[in-house]
This record gives C-alpha cells, structure tokens and sequence, in this order.
C-alpha cells in the first residue's frame, strides 16, 4: 500500500494579463504549498479504480482522483486497477487547491505503484490537460506559474512560515470569478513580479509583503465580510494577508506557526472556519505502507 500526503496551495501573488483564444486568463501567480494536506492510500485492485471518501464533503462521481487515474492508464495504456481511499482535509472550492493535489498526488503514486517509469514532466503535462494547479501540486515549494498559470518556474524557497487560514463556510467556483473579472477596471500591477524579484534576491520580507492578488476586487466587491476579514488578519501584526487564488480562503503569513496559532482564536468565531499550518518546500510526498518495502518512496 502506498500513502499520499496532498498538500494544498496558496497564492502569494496573482496578476491577471489579459484574456487568451482558449478561454482562459493569463496570468502571471506565486504560488506556495502549505502543510495542510489531505491523505489517500494506494492498494492495487483488479477489474476497475475503486474510490472510497471521508472527511470534507466532496462528490465520488467525476472526482479530480478517478480522472487522473484514468488519464494515467489512458496515455500509459496500463490495464490493472486501483482502491483508493481519500481523507478529505482540505475544505473544498476555498482557493486551496486541494482537487488538484489529489490529483497530483494520484497520479505520482500509481505511477509508482503500478511500475510505469513516468517521467515526472510527463506527470506534470497530463496533470495540466485535467486542471491547471495540477503541476504546481506535482512540484511544490515555492513557484511562479505564468500562462494559464501552469508553465512553472521554481523560484528560491520561503523559510518554514506559519499560516493561519480563515474560511467562510461558503465555497467559490474558480470559472465564476474569472468570468466576473473586468481587465479594464484594475490599474496594472505587478505584485508576482516583484515578489519574484525579491526572492531572487534572498529578501523573503521584502517579498512576502509586496504580494497582492487583482482577484481581490471581485471578490470583496460581492463578499464585503471577506473585506473586512483581511483588515482584522493584517490588524494581528501578520507580515501579509491576502485572498488565495479565486477564493474565499483567506491567508495571513506569521514568522512561526506558533505566532499563527496565537492569532487564530480571535478568528474561531460563528460564520467562520481557520486552519493553522506552515509553508512547505515540497509539493506531494509518497511513503510506503508498513506491509511494503519500508522505504520513503519521495
Ligand atoms: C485561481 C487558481 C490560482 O491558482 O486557483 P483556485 O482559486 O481555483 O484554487 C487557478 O488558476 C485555478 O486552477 P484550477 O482550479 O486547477 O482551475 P481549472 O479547473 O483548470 O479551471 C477552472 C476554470 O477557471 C477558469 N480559469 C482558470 C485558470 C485561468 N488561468 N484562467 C481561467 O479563466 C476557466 O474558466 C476554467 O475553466
Ligand atoms: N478530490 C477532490 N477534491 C476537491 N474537489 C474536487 C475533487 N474532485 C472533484 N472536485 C471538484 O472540483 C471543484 C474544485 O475544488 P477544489 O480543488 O477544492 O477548489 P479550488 O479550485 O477552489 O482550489 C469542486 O467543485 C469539487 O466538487
């Protein structure tokens, strides 16, 4: 039995470009993985893929696991099934990506279990046909992710920071924001790339603070609470905050997890969900089961 560990994302910063012929937006985006992970086991199965969910509600059918796992055997052309279980942590539709790390996570770990000698450019390429925060999950850390967001750079690691996420119980569909996005009403601004710049030149404060997201505007303009909730985050004395990815999670960066968790109980109020964790410098990470070779496979 191989077991995942699926770590979400955050976006540090996010700059929307423009509008490209495929329908989607070009953006320019740090992204960072976070600790907060979902878990799913791996067992090879006869005769089909097998799913079984617990945790954060999240539906069985057309789920982002069963669509990489049967995009892998569609390109490898790999017979054999699978039984897969998903703890379900990360909360779903909240900017987190955590769809997306299943997938990235499935497809890493079959690719392993079933012996298939995938490449991991290759994972990355057919993880982006399924979802566009696929190949980021893939690789992890610290990265900036520029055309539909999925052409990634690995950029120099943050140190290990505390985060503190805070949720309303609501969810945001990711094509919903961007359709609601309006190029014309946001000034340029280039938080990603300056980020970037700062981080190149090892000035990690310098970076987290000049991170900024344009999607902001949509959002806060139709959730005037989640407004208000970034002005109470960076009111704590956080070096940052901001909205991540479409939304709604928001995120406040502290320089220990310990500072994050002091926070986080002013936020543990009616209306509103929070998660403590920190940032990460790898992206899925594979461990074998007790029964298998006892080897940390990634
Ligand atoms: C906004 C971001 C930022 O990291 O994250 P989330 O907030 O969803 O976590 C990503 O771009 C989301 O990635 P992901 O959730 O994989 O999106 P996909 O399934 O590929 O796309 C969902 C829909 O969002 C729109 N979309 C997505 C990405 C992009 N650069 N331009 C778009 O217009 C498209 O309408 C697309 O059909
Ligand atoms: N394993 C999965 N985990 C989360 N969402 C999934 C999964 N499989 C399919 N989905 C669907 O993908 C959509 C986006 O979910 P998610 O990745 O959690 O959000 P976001 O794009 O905001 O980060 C949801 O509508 C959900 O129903």
């Amino acid at each position: 039995m191989l077991l995942a560990l699926a770590r979400a994302k955050i976006n540090l910063a996010l700059e929307v470009r423009g509008r490209r012929k495929d329908g989607y937006h070009e953006v320019v985006t740090v992204l960072q993985s976070i600790g907060l992970a979902d878990v799913l086991t791996f067992a090879p199965a006869e005769g089909g893929l097998f799913l079984e969910v617990s945790g954060e509600p999240v539906p069985k059918e057309n789920n982002l696991v069963l669509r990489a796992a049967e995009s892998l055997r569609q390109a490898t052309g790999y017979q054999g099934g699978a039984f897969i279980r998903l703890q379900k942590n990360i909360p779903v539709a909240a900017g987190l990506g955590g769809g997306s790390a299943d997938a990235a996570a499935t497809l890493l770990a079959l690719n392993r279990l079933w012996g298939l000698g995938c490449p991991e450019e290759f994972l990355e390429r057919l993880g982006a046909e399924i979802g566009v925060d696929i190949p980021f999950c893939l690789r992890g850390g610290t990265a900036l992710g520029r055309g539909r967001g999925d052409e990634l750079t690995s950029l120099p690691s943050l140190p290990a920071l505390g985060v503190l996420l805070v949720k309303p119980l609501y969810g945001l569909a990711t094509a919903t924001v961007y359709q609601e996005f309006d190029l014309h009403l946001h000034p340029p601004c280039f938080p990603a790339e300056e980020m970037t710049h700062w981080l190149y030149k090892g000035q990690w404060q310098l970076a987290v603070k000049s991170g900024g997201n344009v999607l902001e505007e949509v959002v806060f303009r139709r959730y005037p609470e989640l407004r208000r909730l970034k002005e109470e985050l960076l009111a704590t004395g956080a070096l940052c905050a901001g909205l991540s990815g479409t939304g709604p999670t928001l995120f406040a960066l502290f320089p220990s997890w310990e500072e994050a968790l002091d926070k986080a109980s002013a936020f543990t109020v009616q209306g509103w969900r929070v998660w403590v964790t920190t940032t990460v410098r790898r992206g899925v990470r594979l461990f074998w089961g007790e029964n298998d070779a006892a080897t940390s496979a990634g």
